[in-house]
């Protein structure tokens, strides 16, 4: 059995840094595609500092006073199998916050319990006012935090769709509005990865928060949680397609480390959403992917805001 390589080469600690500092977008796109492709090897050296390595990165937003942030949560672990020690990108999940530049009130969306202290430390450094906490759906890989921030945040509200099954102060459905300050966030209910995902979508569709409905050159696993594909094939192109071309796409996860994407760009590029309906389905069932490895702890955590046992 191979160990854990230690040996530290320029390029790795390169890429470590940068996933280590919050650097710029590009940088941590490049980071996180240089794990990637350092860690398929069994001989691979991995920089230890690549584990547990956590960052954030910052996005202009194309809308007049709204403040926007995208976190990353890059959990890395080492997973023992048979034949090597493999390095393990554990969970790539990214949180969003938006607020307004005038009246300081913020929302956080699909916030990651090991990171709530990155993310109020931020709210509170730019002095936001976070009214709430909301879900995109009842997540399996990861707990949220918006539970636990709901102890830690005066008159925080958390917020999931109503068909989640899920407890929350706010459930919402099709059409609601999330407002903060002078913005707000319209809801679209996009099943298919779960019955209760939903899509928010700017005021100005000039950006789509789509959980893990639509993914970067993908979409969310259809073979858990109330997966179907048909729903999900429907969702993505009657409610996140329709959208104009220049739509920026945030997704709940991307594991290449990409951060944004539009509309036009996946409906042109998507492997598995520019397919007909019957095949998109033979894809999704023949996905085979593994578990998520907390989906035990995580979706029964989920289900009550990431409280069990607080
Ligand atoms: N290795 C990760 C889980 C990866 C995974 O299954 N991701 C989900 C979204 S989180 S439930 C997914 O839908 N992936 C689609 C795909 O095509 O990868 C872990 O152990 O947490």
């Amino acid at each position: 059995m191979c160990s854990i390589l230690t040996k530290v080469r320029p390029i790795h600690r390169a890429v470590a840094l940068s996933l280590r500092l919050g650097a710029s977008t590009e940088c941590s796109r490049y980071a996180a595609t240089q794990s990637r492709r350092l860690s398929r090897g069994v001989n691979s050296v991995v920089d230890p500092l690549l584990i547990n390595a956590r960052f954030y990165c910052s996005r202009t937003a194309k809308t007049e006073g709204l403040l926007f942030r995208q976190f990353t949560y890059l959990h890395c672990k080492f997973v023992q199998n048979t034949i090597c020690h493999l390095f393990e990108v554990e969970s790539c999940t990214y949180t969003y916050l938006l607020a307004d530049t005038k009246t300081k009130e913020a929302i956080i969306i699909d916030p990651v319990l090991e990171t709530i202290d990155r993310d109020l430390n931020l709210v509170m450094e730019l002095g936001l006012k976070l009214t709430l906490a909301v879900n995109t759906h009842c997540h399996a890989d990861h707990i949220t935090s918006s539970g636990l921030m709901k102890k830690r945040v005066s008159g925080l509200k958390s917020a999931i769709s109503k068909f989640s099954g899920a407890s929350a102060d706010i459930l919402l459905s099709e059409g609601d509005k999330i407002a903060f300050g002078k913005h707000y966030l319209t809801v679209r209910e996009t099943p298919g990865h779960t019955d209760g995902c939903i899509t928010f979508v700017s005021a100005d569709e000039s950006m789509v928060f789509t959980g893990d409905s639509l993914l970067i050159r993908g979409c969310g696993r259809t073979d858990f949680q109330q997966g179907c594909p048909k729903c999900l094939y429907d969702s993505v192109h009657d409610k996140i397609f329709t959208l104009p071309d220049n739509c920026l796409i945030y997704p709940a996860h991307d594991y290449l480390g990409q951060t944004v994407s539009t509309v036009g760009e996946e409906r042109k590029f998507n492997p598995r959403l520019t397919k007909s309906k019957d095949e998109f389905v033979e894809i999704m069932n023949n996905l085979n992917l593994p578990k998520p490895f907390k989906i035990d702890v995580s979706v029964s955590a989920n289900l009550v805001c990431g409280l069990h046992g607080l």
